[in-house]
């Protein structure tokens, strides 16, 4: 099923066309990669998605009911965890989720229950009763994450909420994005490629207003192999005898070589593929592995905004 749906959506600030035409769906149960370079539109896609802004024209639906500009109805069915989370200082993890729970008119006991739970999963048990004033950045993003999750939404949408984070503190997003993917959908955006490839199902590219690449990422991967087959051999002997099989080989363009391993480049590399294979054979070696070289997500990234 299809969390959220976008049709034909435009949005123009004064005579910019920012969104130009946008068609998106996510579905169920992904984390979904929302990526484009700075400026892109994915923030304003976003807040349209969120009802905070109205879009030119198109339909955006959330659970199949479609958004109306400055209506919350369909946000009954988010969590929204903004690039930077804003808090009242003073209060504690347990205070602020308690406040949150109120005003969305939580249940007393669920929201304790809730806080509890939440924090745990978030990692921040410890921390429930200290200051949120002395939180570092990543705690500010976890804590964030545990309240958008507070109303147990179908759709989690965090903008940008690696960016700001050193190395530990990213892992730390992700592995908790990873964690929630067994309760929700999540669509996060980003311009960390890295971020993408190591936590999302689907992907799209944001360019020039509309998408520009999008999929399961896997399924995009495999439409884009490079044409180059990469071979590991297990020591120098083994990759001395293994060069004898390709030196000759007229379907090879180019060959690389980097300590026991090898690239090769072809015009016609499941020809070049079947031909390493039978050598293999022939010879009676053994490689430590043989595949077809997967694009980066990066090098499709630089192909889809071309
Ligand atoms: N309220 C506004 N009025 C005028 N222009 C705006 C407004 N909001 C956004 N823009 C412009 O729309 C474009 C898209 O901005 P947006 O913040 O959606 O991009 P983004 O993809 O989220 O970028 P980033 O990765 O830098 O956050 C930018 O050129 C921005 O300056």
């Amino acid at each position: 099923m299809s969390i959220l749906q976008i049709q034909g959506l435009y949005k123009k600030f004064g005579q910019n066309n920012i969104i130009n035409g946008l068609d998106l769906e996510v579905k169920e149960n992904t984390i979904f990669g929302f990526t484009g370079e700075n400026g892109a539109g994915k923030t304003t896609t976003m807040k349209m998605i969120l009802g905070f802004l109205k879009q030119d024209s198109g339909v955006i639906k959330v659970c199949g009911e479609e958004v109306k500009f400055g209506e919350t109805k369909t946000n009954k069915f988010i969590g929204y965890l903004p690039d930077v989370p804003e808090y009242y200082g003073y209060m504690t993890p347990l205070e602020y989720l308690k406040l949150c729970g109120e005003i969305t008119n939580m249940k007393k006991g669920d929201i304790k229950k809730k806080s509890e739970e939440l924090l745990e999963l978030v990692e921040l048990s410890d921390y429930k009763k200290r200051k949120i004033s002395k939180f570092s950045r990543g705690m500010k993003q976890r804590l964030g994450i545990a309240q958008a999750l507070l109303n147990e939404p179908k759709l989690l949408i965090c903008d940008e909420p690696t960016s700001a984070l050193d190395p530990i503190g990213r892992k730390e997003i992700l592995d908790i994005l990873l964690k929630v993917k067994e309760r929700t959908t999540v669509i996060f955006s980003t311009h960390i490629l890295s971020d993408v490839e190591r936590i999302c199902d689907e992907i799209a590219i944001l360019r020039d207003g509309k998408i520009a690449l999008s999929g399961e990422l896997s399924q995009i991967k495999a439409d884009h192999m490079v044409d180059c087959l990469e071979v590991g051999m297990k020591n120098k002997e083994d990759f001395a005898q293994f060069l004898n099989i390709v030196r000759d080989n007229q379907n090879i363009n180019e060959m690389q070589k980097s300590e026991n391993t090898i690239y090769l480049h072809s015009n016609d590399i499941e020809k070049v593929q079947k031909d390493v294979m039978q050598g293999l054979i022939n010879q009676n070696l053994y490689p430590v592995y043989i595949k077809i070289q997967e694009p980066t997500l990066e090098r499709l990234f630089m192909e889809a905004i071309k």
